[in-house]
């Protein structure tokens, strides 16, 4: 038995959530060029967990169900304001949801409805976790959600305690979105492995969030703005990005381990960071980036990930850097808790083999002799 380093090309599980096949990326099989034309974050949420768009009825059913459900427990919040000074937001996010399940007394049903009703709950707190942790940190109380208005309206109400404007809603969502799933990353395998030992919906989100966290992850969005903000200004691009590629250091938001001729999330990022740049007048962000895939396309043949102009999205939307990750959590626990449901339908226990490389009789020497 010889390992496959970082499990490449091995097909682990059989799914019909998402696909990506020859580069072209669905949902449920509607591809994702489609959705984010034209659907909100809630129909996908929806789309991922029924394998069906909702009509009307079923969309504000859903509504309903996250209005209901969309503030947390006094006691996270209490908890959250207790974490150490300068606690990263994606250990307070994991933090925080697995907290959730102690407040939750159907926690350990494991019914499919009591399943599809958690899913639909962390879908609705994950939001107000991370804008409340946003806004305990700066010393302000967090704010009450709003009932009738989407996630993406929700999350920069709570932010920021104003109306947020309709262009910032509509890109938020969008972004929503793009990142709502995608097949069988890490932390969806994150989860999906939690469970498959039949433990609980809130242990699998919460592996998740700990395997989203990684730069090589979900917390590439937070490094390529690490990255930019090095880099400072379009004049200094070409001498950063040539003293790290010589350097080998490896460009945030570039390459992926499935698409290797472009991820086709990131050309929707890249038009929304380039609008967003001209309706605030700053265009330093969104040239920077093109400059940087001009370079790192043309050297190494990498092209940009989800992660990467999403990175000027969020900034023009004056999202602190650090809140980029949880926000893609926001979106992705939708595909997570597809995931889980999907897992438990038809479960076995996901448990491989190593390849051992270690030593073979050794033997085990008192410690007096060592
Ligand atoms: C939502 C998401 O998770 S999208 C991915 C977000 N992560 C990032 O953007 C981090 C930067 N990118 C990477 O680290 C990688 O491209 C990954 C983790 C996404 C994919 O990794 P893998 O499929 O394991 O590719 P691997 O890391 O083995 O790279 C293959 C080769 O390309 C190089 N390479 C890959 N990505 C990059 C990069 N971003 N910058 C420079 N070189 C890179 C590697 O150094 C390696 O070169 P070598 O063969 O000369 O050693
Ligand atoms: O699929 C992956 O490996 C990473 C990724 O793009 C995602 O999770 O959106």
């Amino acid at each position: 038995m010889t390992a496959t380093k970082g499990l490449e090309g091995i097909v682990a599980a059989a799914s019909s959530i998402s696909s990506i096949i020859d580069g072209v990326l669905t949902y449920r099989g509607i591809n994702i060029d489609d959705l984010a034309e034209n659907a909100s974050f809630e129909e996908v949420a929806y789309l991922l967990w029924y394998g069906k768009l909702p009509n009307r009825s079923e969309l504000d059913e859903l509504q309903k169900q996250l209005d209901q459900y969309a503030e947390v427990p006094k006691e996270v919040i209490e908890g959250i304001k207790l974490y150490p000074k300068g606690t990263s937001s994606m250990a307070a996010l994991r933090t925080a949801v697995s907290s959730l399940a102690l407040y939750d007394e159907s926690a350990n049903d494991m019914s499919p409805e009591a399943n599809q009703l958690k899913a639909i709950k962390l879908q609705a707190q994950l939001p107000t976790v991370v804008a409340a942790f946003a806004r305990i940190r700066e010393g302000k109380e967090p704010v009450a959600p709003k009932k009738g208005v989407s996630i993406a309206y929700n999350f920069l109400y709570m932010l920021t305690g104003k109306e947020p404007a309709e262009v910032a809603v509509k890109a938020l969502d969008q972004a929503l979105v793009l990142h709502a799933d995608h097949e069988l990353n890490a932390s969806t395998f994150a989860a999906r492995v939690t469970v498959a030992t039949l433990s609980d919906i809130y242990s699998g989100v919460t592996s998740a969030i700990g395997a989203l966290k990684g730069p090589l992850h979900g917390g590439a969005n937070e490094a390529v703005m690490v990255m930019l903000e090095e880099i400072g200004t379009s004049a200094n691009v070409e001498s950063y990005i040539n003293n790290a590629l010589a350097n080998k250091v490896k460009i945030m938001g570039f390459g992926h381990r499935v698409y290797k001729n472009g991820d086709p999330r990131a050309k929707h990022l890249q038009k929304m960071s380039r609008e967003l740049g001209k309706l605030t007048g700053n265009m330093e962000l969104y040239e920077m980036s093109v400059k940087i895939e001009e370079l790192v396309t043309g050297q190494k043949g990498l092209k940009p990930n989800v992660d990467f102009y999403s990175a000027s999205v969020y900034t023009a939307l004056e999202i602190p850097r650090d809140l980029f990750t949880p926000i893609f959590a926001i979106s992705r626990v939708s595909g997570w808790s597809a995931h889980i449901l999907e897992q438990y339908q038809d479960n076995r226990l996901i448990r491989p083999r190593a390849d051992y490389v270690g030593p073979v009789g050794a033997k085990y020497i008192p410690i007096e002799q060592r």
